[in-house]
């Protein structure tokens, strides 16, 4: 097992995705984007790969929904083989900081993935900041990659597979994903609220897939409810005569049947539920503490 950590909006899951080949893991230019931790399986011949995409790990903590991802993500450090630490080209932050300490805690084998290079120009400043960084800590392996562009990604992938140790296969080899099509239903709809609303909006946001059936027709029924703090925010995301919503299930829907491979018919309701984001309880019965283990 593989953890891919990093802070917030560096391109983990977008690295993961590439690897695959395939969208497990959504993506936004928002910051805290996966909230929960999701693993990517990579079966090829006699080798299996099983990344564990985090959520980014950030200073920040008010929330009670800050504190169950960082935990999620500081605590798949606990249980995988080698880590890959990822950041954004030349930058280096606080929160860069922060990971870092806690993969030296942890005392595993760790890559440092350089992402996003198609944004540093200068190769001379790349390499220097590589040597800089370096002496930061003992890292195994510093490979410059951009996501985006699907440069060095595969060069990535090999060395990964060929530095797992032996063992049985932890997942069948078809399978892509641990999550559920459930669950995966109701982050395509998170996508896209992310991608769509306006910057703070996201944030007060979840989504919880009420029904998920299949049809005597075929056909999948899925109804999803986006659960916002305030009814300005409902008003916002339904937009006017509701075409905003529509806008969001159509794009919604066309991702769920290309992942799902069949129909899909969605209909996608929003309901305010005040302080959902603040409180552990109400957040653990909306599943995000099941990525904890403590
Ligand atoms: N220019 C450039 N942009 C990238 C690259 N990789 C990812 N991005 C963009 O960076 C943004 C964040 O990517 P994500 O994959 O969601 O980042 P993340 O680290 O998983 O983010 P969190 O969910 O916040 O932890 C998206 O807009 C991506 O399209 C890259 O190699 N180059």
């Amino acid at each position: 097992m593989v953890a891919i950590v990093g802070r917030p909006n560096v391109g983990k899951s977008t690295i993961l995705n590439q690897i695959l080949g395939q969208k497990v893991s959504i993506t936004s230019r928002k910051p805290q984007t996966t909230r929960h931790r999701i693993m990517g399986i990579d079966t090829i011949g006699e080798r299996q790969a099983v990344y564990v995409d985090t959520p980014g790990l950030h200073g920040e903590e008010k929330r009670a929904i800050n504190r169950l991802m960082n935990r999620a993500a500081a605590s798949s450090l606990g249980e995988v083989f080698l880590v890959l630490f990822v950041i954004e080209g030349t930058r280096w932050t606080e929160d860069d900081e922060l990971v870092l300490s806690k993969i030296k805690q942890a005392n595993i084998p760790c890559w440092l993935i350089v992402n996003k290079t198609d944004k540093v120009p200068d190769r001379a400043e790349l390499m220097d900041t590589l040597k800089a960084l370096n002496e930061k800590h003992d890292f195994e392996n510093v490979i410059p990659v951009s996501a985006k562009q699907n440069r060095q990604i595969d060069h990535l992938r090999q060395l990964v597979l060929k530095a797992l140790p032996e063992s049985e296969f932890y997942f069948p080899e078809d399978y892509i994903t641990d999550r559920s099509s459930r669950f995966m239903a109701a982050e395509i709809i998170r996508e896209k609220l992310m991608r769509f609303t306006g910057d703070e909006l996201p944030y007060a946001t979840t989504v919880e897939i009420e029904q998920f059936k299949l049809t005597p027709r075929g056909i999948y029924h899925i109804n999803g409810l986006i659960l916002v703090e305030r009814e300005t925010q409902k008003r916002m995301i339904i937009g006017k005569s509701g075409s905003h919503l529509k806008t969001m299930g159509a794009e919604a829907r066309k991702d769920m049947e290309a992942l799902f491979d069949n129909k899909v018919f969605l209909e996608l309701w929003v309901k305010v539920k005040a302080g959902w984001a603040d409180d552990e309880r109400a957040l653990r019965s909306l599943g995000y503490d099941n990525d904890y283990k403590g």
